[in-house]
């Protein structure tokens, strides 16, 4: 038997499984059949999930483990924020320690403990780097040759403007009116970008955000891979980021923004040394579920209620009474 969680950052779920702890890590085809199968309410469990993240050793100096976000869709992505702080809380409950740093795909990140939000809702700040803005590094075409900053686009949505931030994942951001942010747009703009498009050929994480005052904002993303999620780290960080850079009056580098989502709230703090840039993201790592299941049935992409024993913990309730207390922002609901 083997132990997968269900844990989740402003409620964006995820399965987390450590493969250190399996006889045969699972082929890169089926880790991607697992994603598809476990995380789809229909054949998965649990009201399946946005992803799974996977944990593996690391030979890094300094670094506890190596994290790989795979989407319900089955396709890969360099990054998760809020997937990092359930897997370094997952990592510093296993080896003891509050501070280290986590393998990605691209970088190695740092983390930390913070502390709680409230009784039983653990947080973690996780660092979101590297920050890039070159065309070639999403990739996007026909929008220009430089990086997009705040620029209108009539092709994507008449009146509003873009911002385009990888951290390293792909992001397109745009601040918007509360009428706007409760209509059709978003879902319209993220399915287009993400089938087939003349301009993101890889697809991208969609975000609108509204600036609810003084390093405030409301963000609500559509994820490549995905469709809407509850809440996207990355999503939050880059949105913080452009935020600083565009609307300079009311969101500032160095200071605390308070991010709020569908699924709840997350910090952020935004940073620029020279041309580099980063992100401190701050949030819950909620784990609500603990999964044993025979390892043949993760290799064979069957997870389902016949298969698997699974546990609740008492984390959830906890998280629902932090959001409780929450001020109510917006009118949109969390996703099921
Ligand atoms: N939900 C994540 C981002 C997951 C990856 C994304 N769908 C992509 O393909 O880039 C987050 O919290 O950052």
């Amino acid at each position: 038997m083997v132990q997968l969680r269900k844990v989740h950052g402003s409620e964006n779920h995820f399965f987390l499984l450590d493969q250190s702890t399996l006889n045969q890590p699972l082929t890169d085809s089926e880790l991607t059949a697992l994603a598809q199968q476990v995380t789809n309410p229909k054949t998965g469990i649990l009201d399946g999930a946005d992803g799974i993240l996977v944990v593996n050793s690391s030979d890094h100096d300094n670094v506890l483990g190596q994290m790989r976000v795979i989407n319900a869709d089955g396709s890969e992505a360099s990054m998760c924020g809020n997937g990092l702080r359930t897997v370094s809380r997952y990592l510093a409950e296993k080896h003891h320690t509050n501070q280290f740093k986590v393998e990605t795909l691209t970088a190695d990140l740092q983390v930390s403990r913070q502390n709680d939000l409230a009784p039983e809702v653990p947080a973690f700040s996780v660092e979101i780097s590297p920050v890039r803005f070159k065309p070639a590094d999403f990739p996007f075409a026909n929008l220009g040759d430089g990086a997009l900053i705040d620029q209108p686009i009539p092709a994507f949505v008449p009146g509003l403007n873009f911002t385009a931030i990888a951290v390293p994942n792909p992001h397109l951001i745009s601040f918007v009116d509360e009428n706007t942010m409760n209509s059709d747009a978003l879902g319209e703009l993220g399915a287009r970008l993400n089938g087939a498009n003349d301009y993101f050929p890889d697809g991208v994480n969609v975000s609108f955000a509204q600036i609810l005052g003084q390093n405030q904002l409301f963000v609500r993303t559509y994820e490549r891979g995905v469709g809407f999620t509850n809440a996207c780290g990355t999503g939050m960080s880059a949105t913080s980021l452009a935020f600083a850079m565009t609307h300079p009056n009311v969101g500032q580098f160095d200071q605390t923004i308070t991010v709020y989502n569908p699924g709840g709230m997350v910090k952020t703090q935004v940073h620029q040394e020279g041309d580099r840039y980063w992100i401190d993201l701050i949030g819950n790592a909620t784990q609500t579920h603990l999964i044993n299941v025979d390892e043949s049935e993760l290799h064979h992409a069957n997870v389902t209620t016949e298969t698997a024993s699974i546990q609740q913990t008492t984390e959830e309730a906890a998280y629902q009474q932090f959001v409780d207390q929450l001020p109510k922002v917006s009118a949109i609901a969390v996703k099921k």
